[in-house]
């Protein structure tokens, strides 16, 4: 299979280029080689390679910074998906692609469900939304994992802020109310690779450990499980103002894709300790 990878520098993409070298041959050009944010290189570089499978985890991830950069945002959330998609439909590939959880209104207390109505709070989930809408509304045999709260031993993500944080500071303020699942992205490539393997029915599905934290509960686990001195003190989100606005509930059901793949997802605190591990390690 000839499966053309984007986003490969990223926190999925990289572990995705590790899991996916078993399903064929990659193809996976760095933003020197292939610049996303221009849809003529992308046409261009999508004729050259002719993939039957495009696993797309590019994005524009910087949730403060897009709400002053609608159009770079746009661009790799919203642009580039629906390119990707129509190139899809018509060329007979399979397009994989990622979402997030930022999609959500953030209301209530339920999981979401993958049918839930959307109802993104800030640039980034609005423009990820519309990518999302692009892909489903597009002939494309597709599969989108909607996720939450990646991070990984590599690149930039919550888990390294509070490590860093720690190195210099005894006490943290974290916000306590905002609820969510940590996502480690080798989980999300294990996951997606098993899912492309079997050939899993085109469609939505969540894709998170199982079990809930907060941001506040999150920094004190990976202060324990580090052995860090420091102190997480939860505070309200009102306390810590961002220029985007951020979900309060980004709880997600995964019983769609453990019926669908017959598996039982992990829980958070499980690959909290595998993460961390491999982070200290290197
Ligand atoms: N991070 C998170 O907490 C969450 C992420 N997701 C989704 O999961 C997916 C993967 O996220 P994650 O791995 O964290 O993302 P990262 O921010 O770690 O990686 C983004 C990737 O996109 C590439 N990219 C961005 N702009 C361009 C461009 N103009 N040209 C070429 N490459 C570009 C980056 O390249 P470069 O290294 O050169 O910048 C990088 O490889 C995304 O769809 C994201 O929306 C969903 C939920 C949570
Ligand atoms: C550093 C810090 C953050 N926070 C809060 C701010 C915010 O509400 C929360 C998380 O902050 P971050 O900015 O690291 O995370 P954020 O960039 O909002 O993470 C999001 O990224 C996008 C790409 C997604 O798709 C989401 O699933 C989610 O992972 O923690 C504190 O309360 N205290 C702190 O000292």
């Amino acid at each position: 299979m000839n499966i053309l990878l984007l986003g490969n520098t990223g926190q999925v993409g990289f572990e995705l280029h590790r899991t996916l070298s078993p399903l064929g041959v990659i193809t996976a050009p760095g933003r020197e080689a292939l610049d996303l944010g221009s849809e003529q290189a992308v046409a261009s570089y999508l004729a050259k390679v002719q993939p039957g499978l495009i696993v797309n985890a590019a994005a524009y991830t910087a949730v403060d910074a897009a709400e002053d950069n609608h159009q770079a945002a746009w661009r790799l959330n919203a642009g580039l998906p629906r390119q990707l998609a129509e190139y899809a439909a018509a060329h007979n590939a399979r397009l994989v692609h990622y979402s997030s959880d930022y999609v959500y209104p953030g209301s209530g207390s339920q999981p979401w469900q993958e049918d839930s109505p959307t109802g993104p709070l800030g640039v980034y989930g609005h423009t990820k939304c519309e990518g999302d809408q692009a892909i489903a509304q597009s002939c494309a045999d597709h599969l989108i994992f909607r996720t939450s709260w990646v991070y990984s031993a590599r690149g930039n993500n919550f888990m390294k802020t509070m490590l860093r944080l720690a190195q210099s500071k005894r006490e943290l303020n974290i916000v306590a109310d905002q609820v969510g699942a940590p996502t480690p992205a080798r989980l999300i490539a294990q996951v997606s690779t098993l899912a492309i393997h079997c050939q899993l029915t085109a469609g939505l599905y969540h894709l998170a450990p199982r079990g809930e934290t907060s941001w506040q509960g999150f920094a004190q686990a990976i202060f324990q499980q580090a052995g860090c001195t420091v102190t997480a003190h939860p505070i309200p989100t009102r306390d810590y103002p961002t220029p985007a606005v951020r979900p309060l509930n980004s709880r997600l059901a995964l019983n769609k894709l453990e019926n669908a793949l017959s598996i039982q997802l992990p829980t958070w605190q499980s690959q909290l300790a595998l993460t961390l591990n491999e982070y200290l390690e290197t």
